[in-house]
């Protein structure tokens, strides 16, 4: 059987690799991106100079407790790269992110990069997106309307929960799980999602990562 999170170590080990001094470096979110943080953690405490940006209060508090000098987004105008994980990436590296959901920073974080780099372990390549539901953050008051608008684009949508109440995100926030089966042209749903109101942001990132970097049993495999 297959050892997903050593995967995603590997997957992590190997994207640090593109780490420099001085660089702006976006921190990612989730049990991978979390391997990666750890890693530039100690490459900090062996004198790599970097600035990080972090994508969700977890990896805010994380980077800070490894001594990784972060900023906030607003006080930089680029940011070199950017590490985080996927739920799910395409060869031709198209994503859905947000199963933790933290997309909406993760979307800007990865907006203002210049060089996105996904870590994968495996089970997250899929031929077309869309077995993992396509997380939509969308604000509290449009969240019945969002529903049904998400029905005509020919999906079906059920807002998440946590613990039998709706999740808030660190906006406050909604979350509508959205699943439209496979998405042969993920780009076009993009689009159609991004133009619904009230919809602040969803988790198909299309065109945004520069390499996704996949665990592969004992090694990894580049795509990019
Ligand atoms: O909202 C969460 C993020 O998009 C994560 O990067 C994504 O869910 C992958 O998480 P993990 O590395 O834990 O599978």
């Amino acid at each position: 059987m297959k050892d997903l999170d050593n995967e995603k170590k590997l997957a992590a080990k190997e994207a640090v690799k593109y780490l420099k001094d001085n660089q702006v470096v976006g921190l990612g979110s989730g049990s991978s991106a979390t391997h990666a943080i750890l890693e530039i953690g100690e490459l900090v405490k062996n004198g790599l100079k970097i600035t990080g940006v972090s994508t969700s209060s977890k990896s805010e508090e994380l980077a800070k407790s490894l001594g990784i000098p972060t900023v906030d987004i607003s006080s930089v105008s680029s940011i070199d790269v950017t590490i985080d994980g996927a739920d799910e990436f395409t060869s031709d590296l198209n994503l859905i992110k947000g199963g933790g959901a933290a997309l909406l920073k993760e979307k800007v974080v990865a907006s203002l990069t210049k060089e996105e780099i996904i870590i994968a372990d495996s089970s997250k390549k899929v031929e077309l997106l869309g077995k993992f539901t396509i997380p939509v953050e969308v604000i509290r008051y449009a969240s019945k309307y969002v529903m049904s608008q998400i029905i005509l684009l020919g999906g079906k949508g059920e807002i998440r929960l946590t613990e039998g109440e709706p999740l808030l995100t660190e906006e406050g926030n909604y979350i509508i799980d959205a699943d439209f089966g496979l998405i042969p042209d993920p780009a076009y749903l993009a689009t159609r999602l991004s133009e619904i109101a009230g919809v602040v942001e969803h988790g198909l990132f299309i065109k945004l990562a520069a390499r996704v970097i996949m665990g592969n049993n004992d090694s990894t495999i580049t795509f990019s």
